[in-house]
């Protein structure tokens, strides 16, 4: 795709009356995650404001929007990595195959590694690249023996590009890579555990340009053996690896729909003036 983001200008934007209508219910099939009307607060700040979006396993889906819109709190939320904040409490309804995750019987620990997140810095275990990898699977019974171990970890390290450039230092430190391939360890890691989504915040923000479009790249590579969702600064980066955008302004999901009419042909006045860069 091409970088469409920040170059489009408003003569480039048809009027209501022009748009097309047939992108407007974007999805068929059932998604794997449903967010119903669900609020976050922090103590009694509502950081996002009635959100309802379903994801898909088939798409990348972006969320984007100016800083602290609540891009972050929404995809934490998603995999309750805001039960780590005491203040955060979530309303509403966040589903996995239809199951609430926010039920009482819901394993979080389990929950994590069906919904597996990677952060905007690298952070590896400080362990071998081989012990960062079979960390996960060792302790969620998916390795009983050395050899599926080892299993793991190569097919976890392929899926993650990164294989060739480790098999024979699988005994290095994690820490000791660069941070592009730190980050694709971490990838790799969160892979190992057979996880149904990967929530990406902001993968690439630390990474330089060469790193970061080897991330792009697998994140395409990935996408429909799982369900990716990613934040980001770059409307740019947005329009390269994703087939749905999730605009957020002030905690509220503004539009959501392809990437494609998000980025050319948004429907709402908001949406229009953040990606012709008139806030942000
Ligand atoms: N741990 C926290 N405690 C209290 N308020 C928080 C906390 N984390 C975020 N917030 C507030 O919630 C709102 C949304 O923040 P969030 O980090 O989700 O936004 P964002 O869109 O991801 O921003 P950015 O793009 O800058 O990362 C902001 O007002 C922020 O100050």
């Amino acid at each position: 795709m091409t970088d469409t983001g920040t170059e489009i200008d408003d003569a480039s934007i048809p009027s209501q009356s022009e748009k097309s209508l047939e992108h407007e219910n974007v999805e068929t099939g059932e998604p794997k995650m449903r967010a119903q009307g669900v609020d976050v607060y922090y103590g009694d700040k509502r950081a996002i404001d009635d959100v309802s979006i379903d994801i898909y396993t088939e798409y990348v889906t972006a969320f984007i929007g100016p800083s602290g819109c609540g891009k972050s709190t929404f995809l934490r939320a998603l995999n309750r990595m805001n039960d780590t904040i005491p203040s955060a409490s979530v309303k509403g309804r966040i589903e996995l195959d239809g199951d609430d995750i926010y039920a009482s019987g819901m394993d979080v620990v389990q929950l994590r590694a069906r919904v597996g997140m990677v952060f905007q810095k690298p952070n590896p275990f400080p362990k071998s690249i081989y012990e960062n990898i079979a960390y996960g699977p060792r302790i969620h019974g998916l390795a009983e023996n050395r050899n599926d171990v080892d299993e793991i970890v190569e097919k976890s390290l392929r899926r993650a590009g990164l294989w060739e450039e480790v098999k024979d230092r699988l005994q290095d430190s994690g820490t000791a890579l660069s941070g592009g391939q730190q980050q694709r360890l971490c990838i790799a890691r969160a892979i190992a555990v057979d996880p149904e989504v990967i929530l990406m915040d902001e993968p690439c923000s630390a990474l330089d340009p060469i790193a970061t479009a080897k991330i792009e790249e697998l994140i395409d590579e990935l996408r429909g053996r799982y369900g990716i969702v990613i934040v980001t600064h770059s409307m740019q980066q947005a329009a390269r690896v994703s087939q749905r955008t999730a605009f957020f302004h002030l905690g509220k999901m503004v539009e959501y729909g392809h990437t494609s009419d998000i980025f050319t042909n948004p429907r709402e006045k908001r949406t229009q003036d953040y990606i012709t860069g008139r806030y942000g």
